[in-house]
């Protein structure tokens, strides 16, 4: 729909390339300054690595979902827009791994354990990422740790079995696997969540009651761009004066500035001309979006009630994560197994079952985030050493062409909030830290459901 005049034609002030929370943000900001934006969306859809769907008359995420008060820029969009949330009801049974198999536990005793685990293994955090916006702020101290994967540090807790399996649920999805992610960005969200256990997990409790995409909805109706979905961009030429930017389809479009806002994992299937810098050729090829990440929506028949389950890394099981969140609602589970073929239904409900035994399964749907090729990968892990080699120079433009997304964010880099941080970032307004982050997370326009921080997941009070 070309909101703006429609005379513009193919020459634009900026034109924005990747329509996720990144790319909409920045697109609002730069609208809100007068510029002329052309926003290109791969996709016949907005949100990228959100996606609010419906599938058996029920409003799944099949991306990205939680939001809090502790990520300052989501919510003061949300506050902004006065968009509704609503707070998971929780578990009411938790399934934790034992050497023997899996523990049913009350949820609120469940994790006084891994509690302490998680507190021990996130020993310094704070004082590495003393201001947790500013990853280098402590760069002498980050350089200590930052070869470090999270399987490093398990390793070096020298854990007893029984223990280190109530760990690595968490340290394999996060990281991909435990071997591949750094233990400096799982610090540093530990930093940006207050250093405490209750806060980490916290941080997945809330949601947009009416999806995530009613965040991009609100921005984009605020911005009115002119927005061209179907329209994956094939490459990205400049000269002196512009850049040109051309769909596989063969449309051209100038403008003397683009932002890609697209995942780094993609940079590599796009033309860049001149090429594109050594450190972002490294991040694209190397990756940095969680490999194999597959997120499940699953109808089971039995059981029905609201649980959670941990499945540990390396035993054989290809869910390390599920649960039913609330009452009538489909279960969500996720996977990081490469060899989890999530198009076999009896694959799937095996997965299930090694986790619930007696589970019975009626209908499941999923998103593959590593195959799709506008995304390849899921949200963003960096790999060790990846923060101090790569981080800064990825936030640098290259010539004309500027670099947007929450795989490069300053603090919650690889979530929702990271992307609005980064799209405000590259448009060149204000991002939050410090106590203008602690104002926004102040910020109470919408009504917040109450929550009980001691519980898991601040399980929902009703
Ligand atoms: C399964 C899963 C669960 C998650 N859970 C959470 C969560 O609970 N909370 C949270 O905060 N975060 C979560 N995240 C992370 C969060 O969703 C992402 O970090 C964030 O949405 C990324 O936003 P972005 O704008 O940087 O990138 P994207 O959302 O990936 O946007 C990039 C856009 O670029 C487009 N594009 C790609 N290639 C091209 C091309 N060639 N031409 C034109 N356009 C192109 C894409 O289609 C996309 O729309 C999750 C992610 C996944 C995958």
């Amino acid at each position: 729909e070309d909101t703006q005049d429609p005379d513009l034609g193919r020459d634009f002030d900026v034109i924005v390339v990747g329509a996720g929370m990144a790319g909409v943000t920045a697109t609002r900001e730069l609208r809100a300054k007068g510029k002329r934006v052309l926003l290109l969306e791969a996709r016949n859809r907005v949100g990228g690595r959100t996606w609010t769907d419906t599938w058996n008359g029920h409003m799944i995420e099949r991306g990205g979902t939680w939001v809090d008060r502790l990520q300052p820029h989501v919510w003061r969009e949300l506050n902004r827009y006065e968009l509704p949330i609503m707070a998971d009801a929780g578990p009411t049974r938790a399934f934790m791994p034992t050497i023997g198999g899996f523990g049913e536990y009350d949820p609120s005793v469940a994790y006084v354990r891994q509690k302490e685990l998680f507190t021990r293994f996130f020993d310094r955090s704070t004082e590495i990422f003393p201001e947790p916006f500013n990853p280098l702020k402590r760069r002498d101290l980050v350089a200590q740790f930052d070869g470090f994967s999270l399987r490093d540090r398990l390793n070096q807790m020298a854990l007893r079995p029984e223990d280190e399996i109530l760990l690595t649920s968490w340290t394999s999805l996060y990281g991909g696997t435990s071997e591949r992610g750094a233990l400096t960005l799982i610090q540093q969200w530990w930093a940006l969540s207050g250093g405490t256990f209750e806060g980490f997990h916290g941080v997945n409790t809330y949601r947009p009651a009416k999806g995530t995409v009613s965040i991009l909805n609100a921005m984009l109706a605020e911005a009115k761009p002119v927005l061209k979905l179907n329209s994956p961009v094939k490459s990205v030429v400049q000269n002196a004066n512009k850049v040109t930017v051309t769909t596989r389809a063969g449309e051209a479009f100038t403008a003397p500035e683009v932002i890609m806002a697209t995942p780094v994992n993609v940079w590599r299937t796009i033309s860049f001309s001149p090429a594109l810098p050594a450190a972002h050729q490294e991040a694209t090829t190397t990756g940095v979006g969680v490999p194999h990440e597959k997120k499940l929506w699953i109808d089971l028949s039995n059981p029905t009630d609201r649980f959670v389950a941990e499945a540990p890394e390396g035993l054989g099981y290809p869910i390390c994560f599920m649960g039913r969140f609330n009452d009538n609602q489909p279960v969500v589970a996720f996977s990081v197994d490469s060899t989890f073929d999530t198009t076999d239904g009896n694959a799937v409900e095996r997965a299930v079952q090694k986790v619930i035994p007696g589970a019975k399964m009626r209908d499941y749907t999923a998103a593959n985030w590593h195959v799709d090729p506008f995304s390849l990968g899921a949200g963003a892990y960096r790999q060790p050493n990846q923060l101090i080699r790569l981080h800064a120079k990825l936030q640098q433009p290259h010539g004309r062409v500027k670099f947007a997304g929450a795989d490069i964010a300053n603090g919650w880099n690889g979530y929702i909030d990271g992307a609005i941080e980064d799209g405000l970032r590259v448009a060149g307004s204000p991002t939050l830290s410090g106590p203008a982050a602690a104002a926004a997370s102040a910020e109470e326009r919408i009504v917040v459901p109450a929550v009980n921080r001691e519980l898991y997941r601040g399980l929902g009070i009703r």
